[in-house]
């Protein structure tokens, strides 16, 4: 368990990290997300110990991270994947992680095969692509077998076979009871990986969540419907209290009404139903909604699209 109390880090004038609580439990993966600039790698510094808070504390199972006998047994942290002696090979750079942490040399061999890199283990990491460093990182976190687990953007690099990978291990570690804290910035890989959400924006707390939470927070639902009597439905579904728009391609939007209740309303009415979806916001429309008003810096670019369906059509 991570426990962030009143977490406030500046940097001259700059306010990095701004009166931040939350907790991180074990068991789950926790997404920690926020716009460029929010804060994310500060508070990962501080809970670290790499980085000193002007107030506030970090505690991981009870104490903070400088006072853990062997630091490496209890978290695995990356957060800098080319932050490794480029000269030494993958498997001499684990040894000498093992070595100065008291960690048996069986576990080097036993995480060079876990992120796949026993092939490659004799060379020399300066001849690695970001993913294989991603992967070597990942191998460090893993030598202490540690209870806490804290990944920075480790998605980032690695294809679309090694983000599976890293998605099924994410999981396999929180399911082994392991506390997994998570940063990213792809929203679509957080959404299939994450179960709780940390969102931070100006170094402020928007969102301690569950994932299905967050996404229902945004503007929320609203239902497809397709029929060949447009004009009725819109009809009587307005005359329920529901806001129905048209869209370009003729389907009706509704707002405020479930599939259920529209269906059954039809279904009265005589109204034959083509389609009736659930529309629901994505983790990135949820993101980008919530966090409008904490984006650091704005580019002037196209409006996103609006929506992700995720239910079935009739
Ligand atoms: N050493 C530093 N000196 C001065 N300002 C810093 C320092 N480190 C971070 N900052 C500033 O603090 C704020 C938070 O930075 P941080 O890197 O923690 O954000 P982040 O959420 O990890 O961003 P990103 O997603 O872009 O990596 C930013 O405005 C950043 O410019």
């Amino acid at each position: 368990m991570i426990e962030v109390r009143g977490l406030t880090k500046r940097y001259g004038e700059k306010i990095a990290v701004n009166g931040l609580t939350f907790g991180i439990e074990p068991g789950k993966v926790t997404g920690f997300l926020g716009p460029n600039g929010a804060g994310k790698t500060t508070t990962m510094r501080c809970i670290l110990g790499l980085d000193y808070p002007n107030e506030g504390t970090v505690t991981i199972d009870g104490k903070a991270y400088q006072d853990a006998a062997y630091p490496m047994r209890e978290v695995g942290a990356l957060l800098e994947a080319k932050a490794v002696h480029g000269g030494r090979s993958a498997y001499n750079h684990l040894l000498c992680l093992a070595q100065t942490n008291s960690l048996p040399k069986r576990r080097v061999g036993e995480v060079l095969e876990l992120v796949g890199l026993t092939e490659v283990a004799k060379k020399r990491s300066k001849g690695f692509s970001l993913g294989m460093s991603q992967r070597l990182g990942i191998a460090a976190t893993m030598l202490g077998d540690p209870k806490v687990l804290m990944f920075d953007e480790p998605v980032n690099g690695l294809d679309p076979e090694g983000i599976v990978w890293i998605r099924n291990l994410m999981k396999a570690l929180a399911a082994e009871g392991r506390t997994v804290f998570v940063s990213s910035h792809l929203m679509s890989e957080m959404e299939n990986t994450a179960d709780h959400l940390i969102v931070i924006g100006r170094g402020k707390l928007i969102a301690d969540c569950t994932m299905q939470e967050f996404v229902a927070g945004a503007s929320g639902a609203s239902v497809r419907v397709r029929t060949p009597s447009t004009d009725q439905l819109v009809r009587v579904v307005s005359a329920k209290g529901a806001t129905a728009s048209i869209d370009d391609d003729g389907a009706i939007e509704v707002r405020g009404m479930t599939t259920e209740e529209i269906g059954d309303l039809a279904f009265g009415e005589g109204i034959r139903l083509h389609e009736l979806t659930t529309i629901r916001a994505s983790l990135e429309e949820a993101f980008m909604e919530l966090t409008a008003d904490s984006v650091e810096y704005h580019a002037d670019a196209p409006g996103h699209q609006a929506t992700t369906t995720i239910g079935s059509g009739v």
